[in-house]
């Protein structure tokens, strides 16, 4: 018999200690919902920004930067495991979140301090002089975040569950509902703000995009966020880590397979669970948990194939909208804008789930249990991609007829100063009118190519296409000199739009933001918003300016004839390349409602489902398990993105919507086989069959807490057993 000290009484009677309620909700869950609101404000904003970084601070190609930023989204979904472990085993999970807290913050300051380019920007002319430096400082930073984002998420939701005692278990439901109320309000802001901030110019030497403040004002937050959760100290539950569980959990069931195997013949009697081989060994509480683990576990297997979905919209979704128009008249959505929707209707559709439609679909006398929640989550999100590849075909029916790989595509542009009658042998004719283009591409199935003009003497001259390519021939003032340009063969990306001009003047011209241009050349591409735009042409004292208004997506080739300066600019012909988008962005919406809808129906579900399903001591395990479903559906989408797409996005589209609704009907399957468990009722029950009354199970768990680790691993759980 041991004496109980206060402080002994304290751990083993918390669970029942009254703590301060306001509403009938723990007063202790603000501090948490808070500090979730910070935490991912930070997480969010952080990342809105970091491939801008990476593409024009570290000057990194767009694979190498799309690369490692979805390696490092990964990597935050997988170090839960690692803080579940130190929470559930070592630490427990208020140390857990503030030391890991204190990492991340350390994370995202040393992610500020390396977006600073004055740093290494010696011969102050706006780059920073050693990448290396920035790179390494950069890197360091990202794990760091990935270890503190990752290891405190499974710790924060469960603690969050903890504070609740079990007359609050209907409040609990609606705390895990606030609680991604929290992260996609936090996710929405940060997104809308951090681009305005690193749009904003800053620096000591030079003044450049300003990385610093993006960067660092999510850095703000992170600490906010720990100063939060620490202001919350005196009022949390705190359940202590019943010693290192996760080695027992894995040496017990080390244990199960050695023993089953080693009694494989038949004549043993066959036991009802394989874990039960552990039973000569190993606690049958710690059996029982177990067992309630790996169910849950089991049950996971198909889910990510939802985040595989999911994920495709930071990707897939964004390239699409990049094709269409985001002109809503009263304001332009960009591309990339329209993922906000995601948070904007989690704000709406979870109080009107949790509120309308839950309640409306149980007072039908409808058993809606989570899983069968889940597994509609699944069907919407699968009926988000139908939706999505209805609205790829409307697209497809707009877009240009770009070249195969065997084929090549030839437009021609005449500067001359009449109307030319060009030949491409062998039988394409063409009128062309001074200043004027082709009506379309003409496409080949060869490569070489001859092109006569009707000038007088003709001239002739010989070509090789690209095989695949889009190119323009270009006839300038001589047309001796005539020339192949390429063109764009895609849709320009972010919506933006492709420009370039060629130079019918006599002389070198200046175009703003342009090198100059010689008399006959042609200008690459340069990539120019949507909205209107002006140029300024000027060639020594004379200019004049002219302005364009552009849409999403297109290209154009400006003609610049000579009397450009005497007529102000009037007379600049435009030879549209590939005309602007003309779908509306707005036909995404229901692909994003259905996709919200399902996140809603299975991602809260499934945080709820995870802590209510989990033992005692292994909550934080088991929600790092959820969120490995996460970054297995991440780790699908890179492998995916690798392996090339099919040759029709629709199609696409179509086979991800059918594998989720195969998974989806597998999981349902699975789901009609679990039983839904209350894991305090199973441990008192197994407790009671050990005979052990509860006074006697709190003194057994305090003797427990007195031996050192080892042997309580070892011999703590042969000393429960009966
Ligand atoms: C992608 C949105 C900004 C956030 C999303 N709706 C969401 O809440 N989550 C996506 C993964 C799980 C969850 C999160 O915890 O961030």
């Amino acid at each position: 018999m041991i004496n109980l000290t206060d402080e002994k009484m304290d751990k083993t009677t918390k669970k029942k200690k009254k703590t301060a309620e306001c509403c009938g909700y723990p007063i202790s869950i603000f501090f948490i919902v808070v500090n979730e609101f910070c935490e991912r404000f930070s997480y969010y904003g952080m990342r809105a920004v970091l491939v801008l970084y990476f593409r024009y601070f570290l000057l990194w190609d767009d694979d190498l930067a799309t690369s490692i930023y979805h390696a490092f989204v990964a990597l935050c979904y997988l170090t839960p495991i690692l803080g579940a472990i130190i929470a559930d085993s070592w630490l427990g999970k208020f140390k857990t979140i503030i030391y890991l807290s204190i990492v991340y913050a350390i994370g995202q300051v040393t992610m500020a301090i390396s977006t600073i380019h004055d740093i290494t920007d010696a011969n102050r002319d706006g780059t920073p002089d050693n990448f290396t430096f920035h790179i390494a400082l950069s890197m360091l930073g990202l794990i760091l975040i990935a270890l503190g984002t990752g290891g405190i998420k499974p710790c924060v939701a469960a603690f969050g569950g903890d504070q609740f005692q079990e007359h609050q278990s209907r409040q609990l439901n609606t705390f895990f509902s606030v609680f991604y109320l929290c992260i996609n309000a936090g996710s929405l802001l940060s997104t809308l703000i951090t681009p305005v901030l690193r749009a904003q110019e800053c620096g000591i030497h030079t003044q450049q995009q300003c990385y610093p403040l993006a960067f660092g004002v999510p850095a703000v937050l992170m600490v906010i966020s720990l100063v939060v959760f620490i202001a919350g100290s005196g009022m949390y539950v705190k359940t202590d880590p019943e010693g290192n569980i996760m080695w027992s959990v894995c040496k017990c069931i080390g244990f199960a397979i050695k023993n089953r195997f080693r009694h494989r013949s038949s004549s043993y009697p066959k036991r009802e669970h394989w874990m039960d081989w552990a039973n000569e060994k190993y606690d049958k509480l710690l059996i029982a948990q177990i067992k309630m683990v790996l169910k849950v576990l089991f049950l996971y297997i198909p889910l990510p194939m939802f985040w595989t979905l999911f994920d495709q919209k930071g990707s897939r979704w964004t390239l699409q909208a990049t094709t269409m128009s985001g002109d809503f008249g009263a304001f332009i959505l960009q591309p990339d804008q329209m993922q906000t929707v995601n948070p904007i209707l989690i704000l709406t559709l979870v109080p009107i789930m949790d509120r309308l439609i839950f309640p409306l679909i149980q007072k039908c006398g409808l058993n809606f249990s989570p899983l069968k929640r889940m597994t509609v989550g699944m069907l919407f999100a699968a009926m988000a991609f139908v939706s999505a590849a209805l609205v790829q075909i409307e697209i497809d029916k707009t877009l240009p007829n770009f070249p195969s790989s065997s084929e090549s595509q030839l437009k021609v542009v005449n500067t001359y100063s009449t109307t030319l009658n060009v030949t491409i042998s062998p039988n394409e004719h063409l009128l062309i009118e001074s200043f004027g283009s082709s009506a379309d591409y003409v496409t080949f199935d060869h490569q070489d190519i001859t092109v006569s003009l009707n000038t007088n003497p003709v001239i002739t001259k010989a070509f090789s296409l690209i095989k695949g390519g889009r190119q323009t021939l270009i006839i300038p003032s001589d047309p001796t000199v005539m020339y192949l340009k390429e063109d764009v063969k895609s849709k320009p990306r972010e919506g933006k739009n492709a420009i370039r001009f060629v130079n019918g003047y006599t002389a070198d011209l200046n175009i703003t933001n342009l090198d100059s241009i010689e008399p006959s050349a042609t200008t690459n591409y340069t990539l120019v918003n949507q909205g209107k735009r002006d140029f300024v042409l000027r060639h020594g004292e004379q200019w004049c300016e002219f302005s364009r208004k552009f849409g999403f997506g297109a290209s154009y080739t400006f003609l610049i004839p000579s009397t450009v300066f005497s007529d102000d600019c009037e007379s600049i012909t435009e030879v549209e390349d590939m005309k602007p988008n003309s779908v509306h962005m707005a036909l995404q919406i229901p692909q994003y409602f259905l996709i919200t809808t399902g996140e809603v129906m299975f991602s809260v579900t499934g945080l709820q489902f995870s802590y209510s399903q989990a033992p005692k001591n292994m909550k934080s395990v088991l929600q790092a398990g959820w969120l490995c479903t996460n970054a297995v559906g991440n780790i699908i989408v890179l492998i995916v993105a690798e392996l090339g797409k099919l040759p029709k996005q629709w199609a696409e589209y179509l086979l991800f919507a059918s594998l989720l609704v195969a998974v989806s009907i597998i999981f349902s399957i699975m789901a009609y086989f679990y039983t839904y468990i209350d894991p305090a009722e199973i441990e008192a029950q197994v407790r009671k069959e050990q005979g052990l009354e509860p006074e006697e199970m709190e003194k057994e768990t305090l003797e427990m807490e007195e031996k050192d680790e080892d042997q309580k691993n070892e011999q703590g759980v042969k000393q429960t057993k009966i």
